[in-house]
């Protein structure tokens, strides 16, 4: 659908435009924004990076990538019209003297938007030459990419370098799972209706699960992911944000602090984990060989450029507690791994089961309700509910069933397209809205609860389970949930599979 509204023109320049994330999202994202009208006509994207490149060399190279990564075929209106918008700049992003070259392509009377698609250790030395160039002003927006920093120290560092130039209205620490449709919809799922407002609490809620399995390895980026690991990649930002966002008290507005303060407070009353209760809250896995989608894969080992001896996890499992009134004695456990059997992200809320079974010859005990939001693939929300099998029998023998009620995004709303996430959260840049970015005191508690952890683990002198790729990690894992009396929801795409 083509949107009417027409927006202001933007300087959109994409530090690090020839990395993997501009190739693969940010220059993509930019594209289908203009072919759904939502650019401005005099919009600008200006590609900076430190190779040779004439303009026609960047725009040959974008079009053969997203001849890969665009997933359909490139209209060629909209192709046309994006890359009159396009133009290049070769910069040492090290050298400040180099960023005089950026003045001749953006206009300081128009609102610029940058974005940092670089190692976070560059992120002074960008604002230091963008400085150098007398480029900054209260107009500019820089967009940072996660995880910033290895840990608080550094997070500190880095936040304030780029604090030293811009104000933090300025700033959006981006967080792609924040543009995630069905992440968003959990927002509307709880205030928007009392089924759920109502019974989101310690009295209705027996415990919670988020998992993100991811079936891909590290692609190529052991440099990055070795330092980093599953934990700082994945659970510091994305499965910390999710969390925020399922525990948090009802925001005043949907505005950006409103919503902020709410997810702040929430990490604020994460229990800690540390060398004292590491190994009852805790399971880490690093992945061997094995079969993904029936093709053999490498061991995390035998990665290319891997370091034999790396002790680095790729799979994390915890049980996080939230110690507040809302959420006292509800675990929330969280699990993310690569190449585990399948792509899938759910969140699970499992409700407190009935008091009494009087219908004791269906179930020994009646089952939960679950409410269950899939967050990719085939987004959608179900609920899995008791309902009586038709039929003639006596009430004392009425048979039970358990059923699903399922909305599946794509069947209810087929008209409409699936933005991606980072569609959705550079539209928001744009527009000067913050909500959906992180503040910079949210990520410094998110970090103090992940170092803690990670600082455990490395006093554990434990390594990380290894587990075969291909499956849902370490045995460990299930232990963490069966010692509790509980076990992890069986993804829909796992019980397709068999
Ligand atoms: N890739 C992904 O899926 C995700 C990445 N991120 C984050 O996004 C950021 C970018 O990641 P990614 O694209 O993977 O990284 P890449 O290493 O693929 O790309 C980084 C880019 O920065 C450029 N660069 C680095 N140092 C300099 C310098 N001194 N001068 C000029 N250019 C420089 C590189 O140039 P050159 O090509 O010449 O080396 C390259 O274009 C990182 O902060 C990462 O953590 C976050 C989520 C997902
Ligand atoms: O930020 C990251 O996210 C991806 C997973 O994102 P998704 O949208 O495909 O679920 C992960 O593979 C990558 O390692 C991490 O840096």
């Amino acid at each position: 659908m083509v949107a009417e509204k027409k927006y202001e023109p933007i300087d959109f320049v994409l530090f690090g435009t020839a990395g993997d994330l501009a190739r693969r999202k940010l220059l993509p994202s930019l594209y289908q924004l203009d072919k759904a009208n939502l650019l401005h006509e005099g919009s600008k994207v200006i590609g900076v990076a430190r190779r040779e490149m004439s303009k026609d060399e960047y725009v040959e190279t974008i079009r053969t990538n997203f001849e890969s990564f665009l997933g359909e075929a490139v209209c060629e209106e909209t192709w046309l019209r994006f890359i009159a918008r396009v133009d290049y700049v070769k910069i040492d992003m090290t050298e400040p003297e180099d960023y005089s070259k950026l003045c001749a392509h953006v206009d300081k009377s128009r609102v610029m938007v940058c974005y940092f698609a670089t190692p976070p250790s560059i992120f002074g030395a960008l604002c230091k030459g963008m400085d150098h160039a007398g480029v900054i002003d209260e107009s500019v927006r820089v967009v940072l990419e996660k995880p910033i920093g290895n840990d608080l120290a550094s997070s500190i560092v880095i936040n304030d370098q780029v604090a030293e130039f811009f104000d933090e209205k300025q700033i959006y620490r981006i967080d792609h799972y924040l543009g995630k449709e069905t992440v968003l919809n959990l927002i509307a799922l709880r205030f928007a209706n009392s089924i759920f407002a109502t019974n989101w609490d310690h009295n209705c809620i027996d415990h919670v699960q988020v998992s993100v399995a991811e079936s891909v390895g590290i692609e190529g980026r052991w440099g990055y992911f070795d330092d980093a690991g599953q934990m700082r990649d994945m659970v510091q930002n994305h499965l910390l944000q999710i969390l925020t966002l399922i525990a948090m008290e009802p925001p005043a507005t949907l505005d950006a602090d409103s919503i902020r303060d709410e997810k702040l407070k929430v990490l604020k009353a994460l229990r800690p984990i540390n060398s004292s209760n590491i190994n009852d809250k805790t399971v880490r896995g690093q992945y061997g060989t094995g079969f993904v989608a029936g093709k053999e894969v490498p061991g995390y080992l035998d990665e290319p450029d891997a370091n034999q001896k790396s002790a680095t996890e790729t799979f994390v499992a915890i049980k996080a507690e939230i110690d507040n009134w809302r959420w006292a004695g509800v675990p929330f456990y969280l699990r993310t791994g690569k190449r585990l059997p399948a792509k899938v992200s759910e969140i699970v809320i499992y409700f407190k089961r009935q008091p009494h079974n009087l219908f004791s010859d269906s179930f020994s005990t009646l089952p939960p309700n679950k409410l269950v939001i899939r967050l990719q693939p085939d987004e959608g929300v179900e609920v899995t509910v008791m309902n009586k099998v038709p039929g003639i029998a006596s009430m004392g023998s009425m048979d039970l069933q358990k059923s699903q009620l399922d909305l599946s995004f794509s069947e209810e709303f087929a008209d409409s397209r699936i933005a991606d996430a980072y569609e959705k959260l550079l539209l928001e840049v744009m527009q000067g809205n913050q909500a959906l970015f992180v503040r910079r005191d949210e990520v410094e508690q998110a970090w103090r609860w992940a170092d803690s952890i990670i600082d455990a683990w490395k006093h554990s002198n434990e390594a990380p389970e290894t587990y075969q790729s291909g499956t849902w990690g370490p045995v460990s894992s299930i232990g963490l949930l069966a010692k509790e009396g509980r076990s992890w929801y069986e993804s829909k795409i796992k019980r397709k599979r068999k």
